[in-house]
């Protein structure tokens, strides 16, 4: 078991140092939640999301009304992206702190110290300007992305509405919390290539297509096709010092489910009643499928200047932008410093 010792401001981060190994693999559902006729059953369906969001931290969205041939649009144009060669996705860098542009295994999460076996490109919609690929090198991947971006927020917003309501606050709270019209705006759409795994490899238990963590933001939506599995959930996030003895079950993909999970500003902005969720991708293992594994996730980060304030004042106010710095700091700095030590 890989763990580090840094110890970090956020209480968040001090616990994912202690996430990284193994544990021992149980069988569980995640709640399944159908949004059909959503208006009229609003209420209903917002006690489903509060029992799933309040037990488990995770769940799917059933005829959640985002379409599938967007979805698919999405993955394929997502692909091509990906294919391209290193030295045409390196005009489109990641920018520090802004979760906008290309990365390539340069994400270490605390809880393992090993970079992600995978690579990312990100759409944060204010820091874009010079980061869409052209006509030409990825056709339509402008208008696909920007498409996927806005139903996902959509959709995002009418969960967090429900969440909203259950919490005593103004309906429409996370969604002037999460304005897209404005230049503080940073809910974040990654496309997401984790690398096929070559026929030899075997198990090696310090690296991971996505070390243990939890998400920053509120709420995020994971996409993912069927046969492209590896996603695993540790109910109880709280429960520290489990090592080995922790719980993992495995989150199976299906193309027509958005898998959600509760992420650390939700958790933060609720006391802590809704929980956020301690997940991670595995690698294949001999026998399994090796290939490229994607996924989209869409991640409602409240905008820069929003106050995150826990009710009952169990957290200290902090603006997200602070948050999300201080979160994307933890998990891309190792790799940068050490890229400069190599340089040197
Ligand atoms: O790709 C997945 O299935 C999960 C991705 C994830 O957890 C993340 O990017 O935060
Ligand atoms: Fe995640």
């Amino acid at each position: 078991m890989t763990t580090t010792t840094k110890k970090y401001d956020l209480k968040e981060l001090n616990l994912e140092t202690t996430f990284g190994g193994m544990g021992k693999e149980i069988d569980r559902d995640v709640p399944v939640i159908d949004l059909t006729d959503f208006e009229h059953r609003r209420q209903e369906i917002t006690e489903q999301l509060w029992i799933a969001a309040t037990e488990v931290g995770f769940f799917q969205l059933a005829n959640h009304g985002l379409e599938l041939a967007v979805v698919r649009k999405a993955f394929q144009v997502s692909e091509r992206f990906f294919e391209l060669p290193e030295g045409q996705k390196s005009q489109y860098p990641l920018k520090k702190g802004l979760n906008a542009g290309w990365e390539f295994m340069s994400q270490v999460r605390p809880s393992t110290g090993t970079a992600d076996q995978k690579e990312s490109f990100q759409i944060t919609l204010p820091h874009m300007d010079d980061l869409w690929p052209n006509q030409t090198i990825v056709p339509e991947f402008h208008r696909v992305m920007l498409d996927m971006e806005y139903q996902a927020w959509q959709l995002g917003m009418k969960v967090l509405s429900c969440f909203a309501d259950r919490l005593g606050f103004a309906r429409d709270f996370f969604t002037q919390a999460h304005d897209r019209a404005l230049p503080d705006y940073q809910s974040t759409l990654r496309l997401l290539h984790y690398l096929p795994l070559a026929d030899e490899a075997g198990l090696d238990e310090s690296i991971w297509r996505a070390g243990a963590h939890t998400d920053f933001d509120c709420l995020t939506m994971v996409f993912q096709q069927t046969g492209q599995g590896g996603l695993q959930v540790s109910p109880g996030k709280d429960a520290e010092g489990k090592g080995d003895e922790r719980e993992w079950f495995s989150v199976l993909p299906k193309d027509d489910l958005i898998t959600c999970n509760i992420g650390d500003m939700l958790m933060r902005w609720s006391d802590d009643r809704l929980k956020s969720t301690l997940h991670r991708v595995r690698m294949p293992r001999p026998g399994e499928y090796n290939g490229s594994r994607y996924s989209l996730a869409f991640f409602c980060q409240a905008n820069k200047d929003v106050m995150i304030e826990s009710p009952q004042g169990k957290y200290p106010p902090i603006s997200a932008r602070d948050y999300l710095l201080q979160r994307i700091k933890a998990n891309f700095d190792a790799a940068a410093e050490k890229a400069e030590s190599q340089k040197q």
